[in-house]
């Protein structure tokens, strides 16, 4: 359904940093994939996401939503079908304005005008209760600048903005990564709920090896831009993190760290 096809990228072109990333990189995931994707650092996680939300060009390769091409199509085109939460809470919302003003614009993305189907009554009840199902107290906060939430709080609000709209697929990098363990476990569980509520084709950036095979339906290991494990359905749930973290120390070993 989403594919990469003979994507090759480099970085620095023309440089004496020039660097190749990617060359003939293939990936096909299918509709209603939930894809856990590790690796270690530098092995081009985050430009794969980058490649597939439109955020860097590739020097050759197509990428594939089903049979329509939009290696060419920008950004803000894809953004419409895509939802993206990052690792800094930071990003995906403004810190400026209030929860309530915040999942107005998140309601309203790719509408030109207004807040108005934000802010109508029945819209901030919706809200009200999303936000009362985390348990984290913001369904009492709507008129609190998002800028004097919690890390957590933000995320949990990124997540929820993020698939507000009907997007068909959600792309999370490393989006627990600076959460508390606990605010981590509480935030995946929303992630897991989301996902299987909206039937979302999903493709997560992990550290956390154990989120890793908790989590989702397919297990992607990468390292310097090659994929170097694949494991789907019952391979993945027949994981464990031992597993993983044998295939990683080798890795790791070759890399010489
Ligand atoms: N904008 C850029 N310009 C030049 N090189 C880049 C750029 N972005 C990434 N790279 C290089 O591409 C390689 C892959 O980087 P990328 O961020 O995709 O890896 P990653 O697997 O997400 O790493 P990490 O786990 O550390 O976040 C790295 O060697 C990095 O230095």
């Amino acid at each position: 359904m989403l594919e990469l096809k003979g994507i090759s990228k480099y970085y620095n072109v023309g440089s004496v940093n020039e660097m190749c990333l990617f060359q003939d990189f293939n990936l096909n995931i299918e509709k209603g994939e939930f894809l856990s994707v590790v690796g270690s650092n530098g092995s081009g996680k985050t430009s794969m996401l980058n490649i597939i939300c439109g955020s860097i060009p590739v020097e050759s390769g197509q990428i594939l939503i089903g049979d329509t091409d939009i290696t060419k199509e920008k950004e803000y085109k894809r953004n419409k079908r895509i939802g993206r939460v990052y690792q800094n809470p930071s990003m995906g919302t403004c810190p400026s304005m209030t929860i309530l003003e915040n999942m107005a614009l998140a309601d309203n993305k790719g509408k030109l005008y207004g807040l108005g189907r934000g802010t109508n009554k029945a819209r901030i009840e919706y809200y009200r209760e999303q936000f009362a199902q985390l348990g984290l107290g913001l369904e009492d906060k709507m008129d609190v600048k998002v800028g004097s939430l919690s890390g957590g709080q933000r995320q949990a609000m990124a997540l929820l903005m993020s698939t507000m709209t009907p997007i068909e697929f959600l792309i999370l990098d490393e989006h627990t990564a600076a959460l508390d363990p606990k605010t981590a476990e509480l935030i995946m569980q929303l992630t897991d709920k989301i996902v299987k509520e909206k039937q979302l084709t999903t493709i997560m950036v992990t550290h956390n090896l154990r989120y890793a095979v908790e989590y989702g339906n397919r297990l992607v290991m990468m390292h310097n831009g090659h994929m170097v494990l694949d494991k789907k359905g019952k391979e993945k749930e027949d994981m464990a993190i031992d597993d993983i973290l044998t295939l990683f120390n080798e890795i790791s070993i070759e890399c010489g760290n």
